[in-house]
């Protein structure tokens, strides 16, 4: 059941009741008292509970969550969402809700309203035609204010289309309803109480509570308890000298008895593709920002991770590329590593599971399980394509879906793409063997299976003691498959890529990749150090406790499989004690695959331009952490432009800019009041909030508590006006130094927290100021004086550089489709097509050429217009692309294919054709034939992967000839 948790009177609560009028779903509603000691922490009410426990603070992602945006007016609803709690919200609370007049806030809400009051002019709702999360938000903003006699005639009396706005809603159903039902103040109370903290209601008693009401206005529309003052006062006077300074990197780490030993490993990709932004949050990006973390607290961190090479995905990828194995391996290795560097993910190690690591320990853990009594043998019925001469592994094979009710003609032979449900391969209705297409038959062969039900016993005895810490799906994932009862599972396959079993008679058979694979945490470990037993098999006085980051579909072979096999060994190997596990990543509501090429790969991301700090901030921001969540390029440019530019950089810009135009680039002498020990009470409460999601691997939360900093940040400068006070009396001018000098040091505690999710920004910050890394400590979590009056500034720079918001739509033109279909530009095969694009692309390379020109004269700093070129270059490179192919199908035949080569004439049966060369060139290098008898075919396939390149514009993806530069 899902909750809403409010206080009496709430406005934000009645947005929620409102969305949730809008669903059918059926939610509770909580009334509590704001210090109920239930309450979850940080105590913002209303918040939303949902079924798996998770919570939702903020009102405007709680509406969304309940009420979902349409995908089409996304971008929209979030800016004004943005707008709402930024501009709109505050400037109500302190206008309406002081006592003290304020001219200025006044015609700041004057002037909002009238925004509202032009977009209605043609429109009946603020985006779109029906009511949407900002309608709703917007709306219980101002209704308590229209409600006002007095008040709506100040306000509302010169505008007609707001005031038609306000009436129009309070009479749809959904918002009768919920009025009737939850009663709100009107009127100045009602802003008062947001100013002074209903919605943000104190965890003490409210006489204990500091409500300030001065000359001005507040900066929060929070209270803070005299608790939280005074701590916040006194870790401000502390001496910095005592503080733990933050330990140097060993370059070998290895455990230490006493110390908080965290071993962090991250799933191993498959080298059947580039990593999609999916595979990134999911995995190697998650833990990247685990363990940054892990290292910032001064804990004693191991990361490692590696590509895992065995199996018929790699099979797969060979066959499609001509390429063998190893060379898919090779190729696709160098390719992940490039990336992850690209996205300074910072393994310790990043290894392969292709290494004689990987053999020795994967065939030593299968003789130990097999003479522990845990493998036993069986014959199995396999599909076997007489005219390939092999037996079919599952991704080999394609037929009619067996599962009930779904009717899809091209299942995998491990899974259904048109219902996601596991496949059997033997089942599928008349099934074809994927690289011949003919039929394959059934055969028998016999194949070790694991004994999982006899483990069963030890693994539900493990579980029940680490499962604790597991992300919620993880346990759920895990509990299901013991509630069905552990089945055997077949360990072994008739193939030849993959590492061997070591027995007579199974000479011709390799494991089967999800034996090897999670042995590869222990191998690419081995590889790192010949210590890694230290790890793997901790001394008893040493603790070691293991973080496995990945995503949903991974959870059984982490939770069931690998458990099993380290538990049967009987070896005292380390478990997982954190299975990190994530949803997925949809883009713009579809399935990112990297088998079918769908999706924003590594290499894309970094083709745009756009910093891979945006990337990995924007793909933290909406990590999948409890539910599916997707990507969108409308709304990375919304939040780059909103939450980085705006929030973040606009705050901390602000202050350095300041300081270096008024103070020398020094930090001022600072005499703070209550008011400013309030910003830092409340600073201090998100930063303790972002090390408790962190240490929870709430990553999506924590970086979310960082922008609240600069928000209230923001805030605090705005009420202040330091630029006022800087022209005012010697007092005016100590209080101007003291607001910077307060807002440098919030900056230099941000680089720090910053640097988990956005490294190369964090260092960049710190250069500004002149300041490094501190330690963070996650039993004592306050701001104390990282930056003392006379510290040395260095030269301010934008953090941040704004996307324009055409950027989304031309993004999501170009990445539309399959990588495939990317390739061959706009579908050249289609013949007459091709001038067509040309032209196109060529009208595109012009305005983007006019653009960046515009830019550069602009005298814009060069990271506002470094994007932009990246584009043109981009632009430049397809245009010369589809010039060559459009000269190709015009001349009917491309020059230099030899003879005995025919041009097929289209582009999808000319790569059918080198895939199939392709497969006769490997069958006879891996079969040992003679060089005189693979080399003609060698020299054909070449000849049409020339060609194929002539027509799709691409360049040759060379054999083992090109390396080595013999052509
Ligand atoms: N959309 C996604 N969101 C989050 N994680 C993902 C997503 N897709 C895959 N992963 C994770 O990335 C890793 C590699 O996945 P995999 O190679 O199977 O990619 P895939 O795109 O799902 O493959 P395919 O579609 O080709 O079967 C796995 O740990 C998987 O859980
Ligand atoms: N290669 C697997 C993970 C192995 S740990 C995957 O990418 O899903």
């Amino acid at each position: 059941m899902v909750v809403i948790y409010s206080n009496e009177n709430n406005p934000s609560a009645l947005k929620l009741i409102i969305a949730h009028n809008f669903v059918s779903a059926k939610f509770d509603l909580k009334l509590v008292k704001p210090n109920d000691s239930s309450l979850q922490e940080p105590r913002h009410l209303p918040y939303l509970e949902l079924h798996n426990g998770q919570i939702i603070f903020m009102p405007n992602a709680a509406i969304c969550y309940i009420f979902p945006v349409p995908e089409k007016y996304s971008s929209q609803v979030n800016e004004l969402l943005e707008w709402e709690t930024t501009i709109l919200s505050p400037t109500l609370a302190y206008t309406i809700g002081s006592s003290v007049k304020n001219e200025t806030l006044r015609s700041k809400l004057q002037a909002a309203l009238e925004k509202l009051n032009t977009k209605l002019e043609k429109n009946n709702y603020l985006v779109g035609e029906s009511v949407t999360s900002a309608d709703i938000s917007v709306w219980c903003d101002i209704f308590p204010l229209y409600k006002s006699p007095e008040l709506s005639k100040e306000y509302f009396s010169a505008l007609p289309n707001l005031t038609k706005w306000v009436l129009k809603l309070e009479s749809e159903p959904q918002f009768k309803n919920a009025l009737e039902s939850f009663k709100i103040v009107v009127g100045q109370e009602a802003y008062t109480a947001l100013l002074n903290g209903a919605r943000y209601p104190p965890p003490t008693v409210t006489n204990e509570v500091q409500i300030k009401e001065k000359d001005s206005p507040q900066h929060q529309a929070e209270a803070v308890t005299s608790e939280e003052l005074l701590a916040a006062e006194k870790a401000w006077k502390k001496d910095v000298s005592q503080l733990p300074q933050l330990k140097k990197h060993n370059k070998v780490v290895l455990p230490v008895a006493g110390e908080k030993n965290i071993f962090i490993t991250s799933a191993l990709p498959y080298v059947n593709n580039v990593p999609h932004l999916g595979n990134i949050i999911g995995c190697v990006l998650s833990a990247d920002v685990f363990a940054r973390f892990s290292r910032l607290c001064n804990y004693n961190t191991l990361f490692i991770c590696g590509t895992d090479e065995y199996g018929t995905a790699t099979e797969t990828k060979a066959l499609e590329e001509g390429l063998t194995c190893k060379e898919i391996c090779d190729k696709y290795f160098k390719i992940h590593s490039e990336i992850y560097k690209w996205f300074n993910i910072s393994f310790d190690h990043f290894g392969r599971t292709s290494n004689p690591e990987q053999t020795e320990i994967c065939q030593d853990f299968f003789l130990q399980l097999n003479s522990n009594g845990f493998m036993f043998t069986q014959s199995v019925d396999q599909l076997h394509c007489e005219k390939c001469n092999r037996y079919l592994a599952d991704r080999f094979v394609e037929g009619g879906c067996p599962n009930i009710g779904c009717s899809y003609e091209d299942a995998r032979g491990d899974q259904c793409d048109g219902c996601g449900k596991l496949v059997n391969a033997i089942e599928l209705k008349n099934p074809r063997c994927k690289v011949c297409g003919s039929t394959p038959e059934l055969k028998s062969s016999t194949q070790f299976f694991i004994d999982l039900p006899k483990l069963e016993p030890l693994l539900r005895h493990w579980m029940k003691l680490s499962e604790t810490g597991w992300s919620n799906n993880a346990q759920v994932i895990a509990r299901a498959w013991l509630k069905e009862g552990l089945k055997p599972r077949c360990i072994t396959r008739d193939l030849k890529w993959g590492v061997p079993v070591p027995l007579d008679g199974f000479q011709n058979k390799v494991f089967y990749v999800w034996f090897d694979a999670p042995i590869g945490y222990i191998s690419i470990s081995k590889a790192y150090t010949k210590d890694h037993e230290k790890w793997w098999k901790p001394a008893k006085d040493t603790q070691v406790t293991l973080y496995q980051f990945m995503a949903k579909d991974n959870v059984p072979f982490h939770s069931v499989l690998f458990p099993s096999m380290l538990l049967g060994t009987n070896r005292g190997y380390t478990t997982v004690s954190h299975i990190m596990a994530t949803e997925y990543l949809n883009y713009e509501d579809g399935k990112f695959s990297k088998s079918r090429g769908i999706g924003v790969f590594g290499n894309d991301a970094q083709s745009t331009g756009i910093p891979s700090d945006v990337w990995r901030f924007y793909l933290l921001y909406i990590r999948p952490e409890s539910q599916d969540s997707s990507f969108s390029w409308s709304d990375l440019v919304t939040k780059n432009n909103s939450e980085l530019l705006n929030n973040l950089g606009n705050f901390i810009n602000r202050a350095l800019m300041f300081a270096k135009n008024n103070f020398n680039k020094t930090v001022p002498n600072m005499v703070p009041t209550s008011e400013d020990y309030t910003l830092l009470a409340l600073c201090t409460r998100e930063m303790k909030a972002y090390v408790t999601a962190l240490e929870k691997g709430k990553l999506r939360d924590g970086i979310r508590h960082i922008l609240s900093i600069s928000r209230h940040g923001n805030q605090y400068v705005q009420v202040n006006q330091p630029w006022v006070l800087c022209k005012g009396t010697e007092d005016e001018k100590t209080r101007a130094g003291t607001v910077i000098g307060i807002c440098c040091n919030l900056a230099c505690l941000i680089a720090t927290l910053l640097h988990p999710y956005m490294p190369d920004t964090s260092s960049s910050l710190q250069k500004q100021l002149n300041a490094s890394t501190v330690a963070i400590t996650p039993g004592n979590v306050e701001i104390v004086t990282l930056l003392p009056p006379g510290h040395k500034l260095g030269d301010p720079a934008p953090l941040f550089a704004k996307i324009e918001p055409t950027t989304a739509e031309e993004m999501k033109k170009r990445f539309a489709g399959t990588q495939e279909e990317r390739k061959n530009v706009n579908g050249k095969e289609k013949g007459s097509g091709n001038n067509v694009d040309v032209k196109a692309l060529e009208e595109e390379v012009a305005k983007q050429a006019d653009r960046v020109r515009q830019l550069k004269s602009s005298a814009k700093e060069k990271s506002v217009w470094q994007p932009e070129v990246a584009i043109l270059l981009d632009l430049k490179k397809k245009l010369e692309v589809a010039q060559k192919a459009s000269a190709v199908q015009n001349n009917a035949k491309p020059t230099g294919i030899p003879n005995n080569v025919e041009v097929s004439g289209t582009l999808k049966s000319l790569q059918d054709e080198v895939t199939k060369q392709g497969l006769v060139v490997r069958k006879l290098k891996e079969g040992g034939v003679e060089k005189s008898l693979w080399q003609p075919e060698v020299d054909k396939l070449l000849a049409l992967k020339k060609q194929l390149a002539q027509v799709s514009g691409e360049p040759v993806s060379n054999g083992q000839k090109n390396k080595k530069g013999k052509k």
